[in-house]
């Protein structure tokens, strides 16, 4: 119950709308009742022949309760639906924002397939948290309560038979489903995440699949996962069938109780016989809603369960996370300082890196190189505060980046990475992700000065940049870059598809535009870096040399051989 206690308070966000479904459901049952009621005693007394007045007045309480009962529906439905929506698509922002914040560190522990399950199919099971579960056991209780103290006007017996009916339909037949609900919903939500993660991967490897000749194994694991799904499907539904009718049948059982009793009474003269027919008809119309508590448990249970999914995700990385109240950092180009670094991935014992001490002042450019595998982009993950350090602290303008609020450090960042995701659009709409304050002039000049003179704004970009070469998604990341304009640089081998000449241009732009901020730059090439206030040398997870290109070469280590190696390569 716990776990639906962050949706039950986003549901009371919307108190309006679920007072007035309330509302509205209650006086729709009431009217069905009190309809039903009416036309049970107007056939009776229609038989007695009465006055004419009296069967124009009972016709026209008919006429007004059916009326009654079609608006109140009507309006029950569309605040229901209303607040269900509006509740589901805050949720789903609420799950986004949470999923945002531990980002990289969440894919250690789910898949993103099993991410796109929760935050697509679990949220949406709960949309029958407030429409099957919430709110009909409350119109189930006060139609009840009303209908019994009407028919207890009448004869106290039927009543008894009405309260039986209504504990079993509505709480003893529903309790004894939902231990047999449980196992065939736990089925269903697994076989859910499983088809959804089949299918993200069959989307993400499907180029290497078609390669590897391993498509039709991985699409036979695809529809085996889906007809698994489809099975469990149809077994919760026919389980609800089979619910529903048993309940439908226990409620008619009732309704022939009532009228037996009913029967019995008029013949010892204890009920006025022009009752009994509306006695009948109030049964078999307040049964209506409990009926439907027989799918209840199946509703309760897969809300119960969505919900937990989805506080597990949120949860685990909350508690990991300390609480700590983030501030904004000031515009300009930042001091960083790294002390005592060190840092492992989660759930991997691995150091990837010690002890690191390093000061990048305010303005200056430093590179990073050393060998595949020795920590480079980890380093820069950390400065992008996409993980937290294990151990020592690394801090912005005297500004610890744990003290730092995320959005404002990345707002504040440009960043080009090995990977840059591009989505599909214009070239245009790729560059304007984050301001549109740039004239189209300006932003062809952008792309020209990346070296990008063959493409206009308009030009489509595929998914991922499909359509684009390595080394031209290379340039249009660059380009996004440039077009945010902050003052810190963070640059992942932004030009390593570019050939030499290319680089170079693209070297000079940075220098030129990058002049006052402060820049740190992973390159495997060293060509280029001799204009670098600081290179700092990595190799497993330390830094081993740091120093300018003339100050390492001279003192002849580790970056020296890996300029006589690059010279070598260049001669062969
Ligand atoms: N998400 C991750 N989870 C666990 N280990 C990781 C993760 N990403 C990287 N590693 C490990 O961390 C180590 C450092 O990786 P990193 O990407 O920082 O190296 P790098 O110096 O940038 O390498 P390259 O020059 O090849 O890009 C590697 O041994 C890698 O296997």
């Amino acid at each position: 119950m716990s776990e639906l206690l962050t949706i039950v308070r986003l549901m009371i966000s919307q108190k309006k709308d679920v007072i007035l479904s309330v509302v509205f459901g209650y006086i729709a049952g009431i009217a069905a009742v009190g309809l039903f009621a009416a036309n049970g005693y107007l056939i009776s007394r229609a038989a007695l022949e009465p006055p004419l007045y009296v069967l124009i007045t009972m016709v026209a309480v008919v006429k007004i309760g059916s009326f009654i009962r079609a608006i109140s529906r009507y309006a029950e439905r569309y605040y229901s639906h209303r607040a269900t929506f509006t509740m589901l698509s805050e949720l789903r922002v609420y799950f986004y924002e949470k999923v945002e914040q531990h980002a990289p560190s969440l894919f250690h522990k789910y898949r993103s397939g099993d991410l796109l399950a929760r935050i697509v199919g679990d949220v949406e099971s709960l949309q029958h948290l407030f429409l099957r579960v919430f709110y009909p056991p409350i119109i189930m209780i006060t139609v009840f309560v009303s209908t019994i103290l009407f028919v207890s006007f009448y004869s106290m017996k039927i009543v008894v038979l009405l309260v039986v009916g209504l504990a079993l339909t509505g709480l003893i037949i529903p309790a004894w489903f939902a231990k047999k609900q449980k196992k065939v919903s736990n089925r269903l939500r697994e076989e859910r995440a499983s088809l959804s993660t089949e299918v993200t991967e069959w989307f993400y490897g499907f180029r290497e699949l078609k390669i590897h000749q391993k498509l039709e194994d991985k699409e036979q694991q695809l529809v085996n996962a889906s007809n698994q799904y489809i099975f469990e499907q149809q077994r919760e539904g026919t389980q609800g069938n089979v619910n529903q009718a048993t309940n439908v049948a226990i409620a008619l059982v009732i309704s022939w109780a009532v009228l037996a009793m009913g029967a019995f009474l008029v013949a010892h003269g204890n009920l006025d016989g022009v009752f009994l027919a509306m006695l009948v008809m109030v049964s078999l119309t307040v049964f209506e809603h409990s009926t439907p508590m027989a799918v209840f448990p199946i509703h309760y249970e897969d809300s119960e369960r969505a919900a937990k999914r989805l506080n597990a995700v949120i949860e685990s990385e909350d508690e990991e996370q300390e609480q700590v109240q983030t501030k904004e950092i000031t515009s300009g180009p930042p001091t960083v300082k790294l002390n005592e670094v060190s840092f492992s991935f989660p759930n991997d014992d691995r150091n990837i890196l010690s002890d690191v001490n390093v000061v990048l002042p305010a303005g200056s450019k430093t590179a990073i190189v050393g060998p595949s595998g020795s920590g480079k982009s980890t380093l820069l993950q950390l400065l992008l505060k996409l993980y937290p350090a294990t151990a020592g602290e690394i801090s912005l303008s005297g500004v610890p980046v744990t003290h730092i609020d995320q959005e404002n450090l990345w707002q504040k960042t440009n960043v080009v990475l090995q990977e840059n995701h591009f989505f599909f659009g214009t070239i245009k709409d790729n560059l304007l992700l984050q301001t549109d304050n740039w004239s189209d002039d300006e932003l062809q000049q952008v792309l020209d000065a990346v070296q990008l003179k063959g493409f206009s704004l308009k030009d489509t970009v595929l998914e991922k940049g499909q359509n684009l070469s390595g080394g031209e998604k290379q340039r249009l990341a660059m380009a996004r870059a440039l077009v945010k304009n902050a003052s810190f640089w963070i640059l992942d081998e932004p030009t390593s598809s570019l050939d030499s000449w290319t680089e170079q241009q693209i070297y000079e732009l940075l220098y030129r535009q990058a002049k006052n901020d402060t820049v740190v730059l992973v390159s495997h090439r060293l060509a280029g870096l001799e204009r670098m206030d600081q290179i700092i040398v990595m190799d497993q997870g330390k830094i081993v040399e740091s120093g300018t290109f003339n100050d390492l070469i001279k003192m002849k280590g580790y970056f020296y051989k890996l300029k006589q190696v690059e010279k070598s390569i260049l001669l062969s």
